[in-house]
């Protein structure tokens, strides 16, 4: 039978199968990223390689929220940084935008993988003095969505900490109860010297809860807590060099020379074994540690 439209109705008509069809395709290809058949970094690459196929057509918010770690607080987070509109197609953006959101794919990899393999344990651990109860507090401070773990320790309270809130200061009976009795997680003597243990009981409740848990401890904790639990993050907290821990531990100024000199021996078997863990992060700065560590405890 002959077409009785117009030519312009011909074309609109096909412009609609053609819209309907693009907007199928680029679903696929969002679901394709969600589900994992293909990686965020390949759907952009095919983007960038052929505009006008439907990867090229797909908006940069669409595209972010493709990937099952963002959100949507994230992903408007993720174009004020990197100054993408959000009206922009991948298609569409420039070189330096490509460049830029490239990067950042690759770079934050890691914490964008579904965590469905990855318990909510995060181990944050490196040498004396580089700063870990300094950012765990900061951590605290900030995300109070993480739940931050007090350990027990037999060592004795410093000016200023408190029981029950810096640690559970015990003696050694009781650490040796806590021990028989399974209520401790992991515990280790630290630096050769008193005896520290993370309580079970707590970071079950909090992780029943789907609560992240921190836990700031030793080498010899951190390695107990991977073989109890494989599917723990485990994050190293680096000085920027080796004189600037020096002068933090000095700073600091809470131990005297025999125990500084104690606790840089065992920092430089520490720093020797930063390669057992997931992440490395330098605390440069407080905030910006707290932060990066905060990022992947997520
Ligand atoms: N980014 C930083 N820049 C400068 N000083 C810092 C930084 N982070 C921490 N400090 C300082 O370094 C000192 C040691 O920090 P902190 O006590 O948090 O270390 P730690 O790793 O918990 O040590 P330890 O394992 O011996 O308990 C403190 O005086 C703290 O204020
Ligand atoms: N294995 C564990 N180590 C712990 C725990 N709590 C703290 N620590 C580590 O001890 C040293 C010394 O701490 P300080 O407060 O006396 O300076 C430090 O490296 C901590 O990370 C724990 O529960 N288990």
């Amino acid at each position: 039978m002959p077409d009785s439209r117009t030519p312009p109705e011909v074309d609109r008509a096909a412009a609609s199968r053609r819209a309907v069809a693009a907007r199928r395709e680029r679903a696929a290809l969002k679901k394709d990223v969600a589900m994992r058949v293909i990686t965020p970094q390949e759907l952009l690459r095919r983007a960038l390689a052929d505009p006008s196929a439907p990867a090229g057509a797909m908006r940069v918010p669409e595209f972010l929220t493709a990937i099952p770690a963002i959100g949507e607080g994230k992903r408007d987070r993720i174009l004020k940084d990197l100054e993408i509109s959000p009206v922009k197609r991948l298609g569409g953006l420039g070189s330096r935008q490509r460049e830029d959101l490239l990067r950042f794919l690759d770079e934050r990899w890691p914490e964008l993988q579904p965590r469905d393999s990855r318990s909510r344990l995060v181990v944050l651990a490196g040498p004396t003095a580089v700063g870990k109860g300094t950012v765990a507090s900061h951590i605290k401070e900030h995300h109070p969505e993480i739940h931050l773990s007090v350990s027990a320790t037999t060592r004795k309270p410093r000016p200023g900490e408190v029981d029950g809130e810096h640690y559970f200061f015990v003696d050694d009976d009781e650490f040796d109860r806590m021990i028989a009795a399974g209520e401790l997680l992991e515990h280790a003597t630290v630096h050769n010297a008193y005896r520290y243990g993370t309580p079970r009981r707590p970071i079950e409740a909090a992780l029943a809860e789907g609560r992240t848990v921190l836990l700031e401890i030793d080498l010899q904790g951190a390695r107990q807590v991977r073989a109890a639990d494989p599917s723990a993050t485990l994050v190293f907290l680096l000085p920027p060099s080796w004189d600037e821990l020096v002068q933090r531990l000095v700073g600091r100024g809470t131990e005297d020379a025999a125990e500084r000199a104690r606790r840089l021996r065992t920092a430089k078997a520490e720093l020797a074994s930063q390669g057992e863990f997931d992440y490395r992060v330098v605390n440069d700065d407080v905030a910006r540690a707290a932060d990066e560590v905060a990022r992947l405890a997520r």
